[in-house]
């Protein structure tokens, strides 16, 4: 099982709907944005890359006080940062601070999405990395932790997703 967190709106829904749809056969319109409505609970995917099969469970934003209560099970963690909104970073580095500081979480392998690339204001990887003192925290984490620059709105960056989440930590055996 592998855990995708992240504050509210950064993107999380519209991610999994994407990467469905880049695995199911069916050619897509990148310009076809599907719409997402703010996620209440959770929201189990299945995805099934090159036959490695893989269940993503989006915890809602609006859920971060118990996100806790789902970290059992979980082999691997995909956390989405909204780049184009640099209030929320602060936020969203505690959140993170507080899911890698985690006893059930120590031995998961991280992917952290800065997501939303594509929107003519965002934070370059550079100040992203700057902002949330990218280096101190991977550099103290227990986990491996490896970072990406993504647009769900426009692909950009999703096969690489689709790679780190083939890989074995996340498959099931
Ligand atoms: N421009 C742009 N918009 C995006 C991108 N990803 C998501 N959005 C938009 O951001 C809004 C929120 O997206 P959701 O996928 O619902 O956000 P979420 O993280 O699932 O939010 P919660 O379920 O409330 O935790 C929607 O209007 C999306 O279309 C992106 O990469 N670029
Ligand atoms: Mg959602």
């Amino acid at each position: 099982m592998c855990l995708l967190l992240g504050a509210s709106g950064v993107g999380k829904t519209l991610l999994m709907k994407r990467l469905q749809k880049m695995i199911s056969k069916d050619a897509e319109d990148p310009s076809d944005v599907p719409p997402t409505q703010p996620t209440v609970g959770t929201n189990l995917t299945d995805l099934t890359i090159h036959r490695t099969r893989v269940t993503v469970r989006e915890v809602g934003g609006s859920m971060g006080p118990i996100w806790s209560s789902y970290y059992k099970d979980c082999r691997s963690v995909l956390f989405v940062v909204d780049a184009s909104n640099p209030f929320q970073v602060s936020a969203s580095c505690i959140q993170l601070l507080m899911v890698l500081s985690s006893p059930f979480l120590a031995a998961v392998s991280v992917l952290i999405l800065f997501n939303k690339m594509d929107l003519a204001g965002s934070m370059s990887l550079v100040e992203i990395k700057s902002l949330f003192r990218m280096d101190d925290i991977t550099s103290c984490a227990k986990q491996p932790i490896s970072l990406l620059e993504v647009s769900a709105y426009d692909g950009t960056g999703l096969q690489e997703v689709l790679r780190w989440l083939q890989s074995s930590k996340n498959s099931r055996t």
